[in-house]
């Protein structure tokens, strides 16, 4: 079986290069933009586009295994985690940035059997640095390995978050409270790449020492969850308990310490599930 998902890799990073392809010329024209659960949530035909690519093409590759895609979810599929092969996928993770040519954009392909990551491909393509996991082989850009940072002090630490797509005050206050908590620790900085999958990278390579987001979804942080724990980093929930990768909320940091210390100044919440049941109408 090995082997099998070591095709199923291969062929994840082509269809990334590929996918970031499109986004690269996408963005010399104008770009339509939608939007989903409000005005700030945006899509892109482009977005669209690039996940029927990618599921096509793996249908075709490995027609028994499944799929959780963001679009696709939108669409109205189903968003459950089983312990089958699946493929979970954020087509253009920043997708506001890409709407912005803001310089940040990643295709971000995880790959899930019993429902443990096995491996994990964020593409940057506008900086074109592919990132990878394979469980148990350790983390790379363009080949290169990965090592998260050694600084275990808060202090000397950049930390990494997003402001989300919620403009709910309830959840806007709650994310301008953890924020304000974890600047006067104090830390050095707080940065944001607009992307959840490459702040994960960023992890990964050791620029920042943590990032944390409340109202990401699955497939936002799918891949770069094992980027990270494979360049040596951990990954919690931002109450301190474990990570579930549906409960949209997460932690990953250099080091178990510098991840609790964050925990203790977030002030969390609990978007409603991934997996949640849809809402009667
Ligand atoms: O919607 P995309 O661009 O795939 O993903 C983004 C999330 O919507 C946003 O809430 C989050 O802050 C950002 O980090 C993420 O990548
Ligand atoms: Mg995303
Ligand atoms: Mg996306």
């Amino acid at each position: 079986m090995a082997d099998d998902w070591q095709n199923a890799m291969d062929h994840a990073v082509a269809l990334a290069r590929r996918a970031g392809e499109v986004v690269r010329e996408a963005l010399q024209h104008d770009r339509k933009v939608m939007t989903k659960s409000c005005s700030v949530d945006l899509v892109t035909q482009t977005d669209q586009k690039v996940e029927t690519l990618i599921i096509q093409s793996v249908k075709e590759k490995f027609p028994t295994h499944r799929f959780i895609g963001e679009e696709s979810v939108a669409a109205g599929e189903v968003c459950v985690l089983t312990d089958s092969p699946t493929w979970i996928i954020d087509p253009i993770d920043g997708t506001t940035n890409f709407v912005h040519a803001f310089p940040f954009v990643a295709v971000s392909i995880g790959f899930s059997v019993n429902k443990q990551m096995q491996f994990g491909v964020v593409y940057s393509c506008l900086e074109d640095k592919m990132y990878t996991a394979r469980r148990g082989n350790g983390a790379f850009c363009n080949g290169e390995p990965l090592q998260v940072s050694q600084q275990e002090d808060v202090k000397q630490s950049m930390i990494a978050t997003e402001f989300g797509s919620s403009r709910d005050p309830e959840v806007v206050d709650k994310i301008f409270s953890s924020l304000r908590n974890i600047l006067c620790i104090p830390v050095h900085g707080v940065r944001g790449a607009g992307t959840a999958a490459v702040n994960m990278c960023l992890v990964a390579s050791g620029c920042v020492e943590a990032y944390y987001e409340m109202g990401i979804h699955v497939w936002d942080v799918a891949a770069g969850s094992l980027i990270v724990s494979e360049a040596g980093g951990v990954l919690m929930d931002v109450d301190g308990g474990e990570l579930d990768l549906m409960s949209r909320r997460i932690v990953a940091a250099n080091s178990r310490t510098v991840a609790e210390r964050l925990v203790i100044e977030i002030d969390a919440f609990s978007p409603p599930r991934d997996d949640a049941p849809p809402l009667k109408p």
